[in-house]
């Protein structure tokens, strides 16, 4: 069970899209999908669920054409959207008991497990759910049938910490049974801890699909030192290391792997606070894309 795309291209009137997308997710892979807003990771996905006609190329779920065998397809994938909307006069229990009858889901077993998992009354009605909740709803429909392959469009956008990481170990476990997952995400830290890989893209166009290995290595941390003395500041910007923003004796010094360097240029200097941060996603990628193009 895998899911392919061969130079799969979608054109809007506007001239936004998706370009010539050719990437795979293996059988028991989970494929992170990363880039900044508006880059075409809900369109691609859409594309694989069938509600989008390529202008060229294809995508295909287990070999079939996600566009001309979308019914097919839909039997194997559990899908949760990125903007979810269920009908509002029902409680979450019926939207579910509606999706379920409509895929002719038979036992609710794996549901009722999901739920208590998630810690969710399902007797509250749409209306009343807050974005976190419609989002849990929406990760149950995606999962409650045991699909063999999974596409998720930023599945933990809503959810709160301790939730989001009952979902990090949902994925982990379902990667262990052999499931395909396609998630698409803003967020660096579950995708280090799920993905197999990462495919990243920006402005329509697939700019690399990596390794989590290769991304995490990518990772620099950002040292922040406020100095006693601007002297001590400046020196140590003289040092060599990165310093990518500074406000009068506070640098951000940004070091990736290798801290013999910031160690060796702070020793010695009267040092009124320091504070250390991972980088952050957009950055990973800033960073990942100007070595990957500096290196061309
Ligand atoms: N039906 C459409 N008609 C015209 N333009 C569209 C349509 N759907 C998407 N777009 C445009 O295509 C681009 C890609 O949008 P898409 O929703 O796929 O991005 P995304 O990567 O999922 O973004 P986000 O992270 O913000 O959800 C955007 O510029 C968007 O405005």
């Amino acid at each position: 069970m895998s899911i392919r795309m061969e130079g799969l291209t979608k054109r809007f009137s506007n001239g936004k899209g998706i370009f010539d997308l050719t990437f795979s997710v293996k059988k028991g892979e989970v494929l992170g999908y990363l880039g900044p807003n508006g880059a075409g990771k809900s369109t691609t996905i859409r594309h694989l669920m069938g509600f989008y006609k390529p202008d060229r190329g294809k995508a295909t779920i287990d070999g079939l054409d996600c566009m001309r065998l979308s019914a097919e397809v839909m039997k194997k994938v559990g899908y949760l959207p990125g903007e979810i909307s269920f009908p509002d006069g029902m409680n979450g229990l019926q939207v579910l008991e509606l999706l379920g009858g409509m895929r002719g889901m038979k036992g609710t077993a794996r549901r009722d497990q999901l739920i208590k998992r998630f810690q969710f009354d399902v007797k509250t009605p749409i209306r009343k759910m807050s974005k976190g909740m419609k989002q849990k709803v929406g990760i149950f429909a995606a999962f409650m049938h045991d699909p063999a392959i999974l596409i998720l469009d930023e599945p933990t956008s809503g959810l709160d910490p301790l939730m989001q990481q009952v979902f990090v170990d949902l994925v982990l476990e379902e990667k262990e049974r052999g499931k395909t997952v396609l998630m698409s995400s803003h967020m660096f830290e579950e995708i280090e801890r799920t993905c197999d890989r990462v495919g990243i893209i920006k402005d329509g166009k697939l700019i690399a699909v990596e390794g989590i290995e290769t991304m995490k290595a990518a990772q620099r941390k950002i040292i922040a030192v406020t100095f006693q003395s601007q002297e001590d500041a400046d020196a140590v910007k003289r040092s060599g290391l990165d310093c990518i923003k500074e406000e009068g004796p506070r640098l951000h010094l940004a070091v990736q792997g290798n801290y013999d360097q910031l160690i060796a240029a702070l020793a010695g200097r009267e040092i009124f606070n320091m504070d250390m941060e991972s980088q952050k996603l957009e950055d990973i990628f800033m960073h990942f894309y100007g070595t990957k193009e500096a290196a061309r």
